[in-house]
C-alpha cells in the first residue's frame, strides 16, 4: 500500500433502500457503512484513500471490492476470512426521515481483532478515520480501534473520530465510556450535535467544543443538522451555514460531509473553508437516495459553489420513492 492521505477503518454495509416503483415496494441495492461512505466522498474529492476492514466471503463482499476499485480506493489490506458474511442494512423512510435496520451480527468486520490491523499502513497514512460505529459493532472491533489510535499517535498519523452513536449497537453508558475514551486520542472530533448532547450531557455547541478541546482534540467539527456546521479550534470558532437544496434522502450526508471535509482540510489546512466545501458536498448527496450514489465529485461541488449548478444524474441514480 503506498502512503495514503486517509485510511478509514470500520464496517462497510451492503444497503437495501426502500422505494416504490409502479406502486410496488422494492428494496434498491446500494452501498453504505459510515467509513466506506466517508472514504468514497474523500476519494471523489481527490484524496488518496484506503479502507481497512474485513468483508464477508460472499457476493456482497465482492461487490464492495468492485466498488472500491471503481472509486480508486486502496483495499490491499482488506481480507475475507472463509465462511464469513458482509453486514447488511435496510433504509426505510417515514414522516421523520430515514431509519435503519441492521443484519450485521457476527459480520466479518465485527470479528476484526487488534492482531488483524495493518500497522504499516496506519503508520504511513497522513490520517486514520474511525467512528463510534467502528467500535460499537463488537468488543474486539472496539479494541482494534483503540490499538489503531495508539499506533497512529506513536507514528504521527492524525486521528479523526466521528461519534456516529447508534443506539441499536450498544447501550448509551457503554457507548459514552468507549467513545469519550477514544476521543481523547483523536486530533479531529467529528460529532453531530445530537450525538454530542447524548455523549457529553452538555447542550450548546460552545460547551461541547470546550469538552472535546479539553480532551486534547485540536479541531472540533460538529454537524448541526439543518443549521450547518460549527468549527472550533483552540484559537477560533465559527458557524458555517448550510447549503439548501430540495433534499430527497439525508442518509450518508454526514459521512459525505466528513470525507469532503477531511480531503479538503488535508489539502489546504483551513478548517473553515473545508467545512464550507463539505456543506456543499453534503447538500448534493441529499439529492438522491442511498448513502453514496449521489456523493459528488470535486467538479460537481465546484460548479455548485460557483453558481448553484446541480449535477445531471441518470434517472437510475435518482430517487424512485413516491
Ligand atoms: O448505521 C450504520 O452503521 C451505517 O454505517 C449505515 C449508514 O450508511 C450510515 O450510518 C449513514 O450515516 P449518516 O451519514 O450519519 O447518515
Amino acid at each position: 500500500m503506498s502512503a495514503l492521505d486517509i485510511l478509514a477503518i470500520g464496517e462497510p454495509l451492503y444497503e437495501l433502500a426502500e422505494a416504490e416503483i409502479g406502486g410496488e415496494r422494492v428494496y434498491r441495492p446500494g452501498f453504505g457503512g459510515d467509513i466506506s461512505n466517508l472514504a468514497i466522498s474523500a476519494a471523489r474529492t481527490g484524496a488518496r484513500v484506503g479502507i481497512f476492514s474485513h468483508l464477508g466471503d460472499d457476493r456482497f463482499g465482492h461487490a464492495f471490492r468492485d466498488l472500491w476499485d471503481r472509486e480508486g480506493i486502496d483495499r490491499s489490506t482488506v481480507r475475507s476470512p472463509k465462511g464469513t458474511k458482509t453486514g447488511l442494512y435496510v433504509i426505510s423512510y417515514g414522516e421523520d426521515g430515514h431509519a435503519f435496520s441492521y443484519l450485521r451480527d457476527g459480520s466479518a468486520a465485527s470479528r476484526v481483532t487488534p492482531e488483524d490491523l495493518p500497522l504499516d499502513a496506519i503508520g504511513r497514512a497522513r490520517l486514520i478515520h474511525v467512528s463510534g460505529i467502528s467500535q460499537g459493532i463488537s468488543s474486539s472491533a472496539a479494541d482494534a480501534v483503540f490499538a489503531a489510535i495508539a499506533h497512529a499517535r506513536a507514528h504521527d498519523t492524525l486521528v479523526s473520530y466521528d461519534t456516529n452513536y447508534r443506539p441499536a449497537l450498544w447501550p448509551l453508558d457503554r457507548a459514552r465510556a468507549v467513545i469519550n475514551a477514544a476521543m481523547a486520542g483523536a486530533d479531529i472530533a467529528r460529532p453531530s450535535l445530537d450525538d454530542a448532547r447524548e455523549l457529553t450531557g452538555l447542550q450548546t455547541p460552545d460547551e461541547i467544543a470546550d469538552f472535546y478541546l479539553g480532551l486534547g482534540c485540536r479541531l472540533v467539527v460538529m454537524t448541526l443538522g439543518r443549521d450547518g456546521v460549527f468549527v472550533a479550534t483552540p484559537q477560533e470558532r465559527r458557524g458555517i451555514p448550510p447549503r439548501r437544496v430540495d433534499a430527497v434522502d439525508a442518509t450518508g450526508a454526514g459521512d459525505c460531509f466528513g470525507g469532503a471535509f477531511l480531503a479538503e482540510w488535508l489539502r489546504h489546512g483551513d478548517p473553515f473553508e473545508a467545512a464550507a466545501y463539505g456543506n456543499a458536498a453534503a447538500a448534493l448527496k441529499t439529492l438522491g437516495q442511498g448513502a453514496v450514489a449521489t456523493s459528488p465529485k470535486r467538479s460537481e461541488v465546484e460548479a455548485f459553489i460557483a453558481d448553484g449548478t446541480l449535477p445531471r444524474r441518470s434517472a437510475s441514480t435518482l430517487a424512485l420513492r413516491s
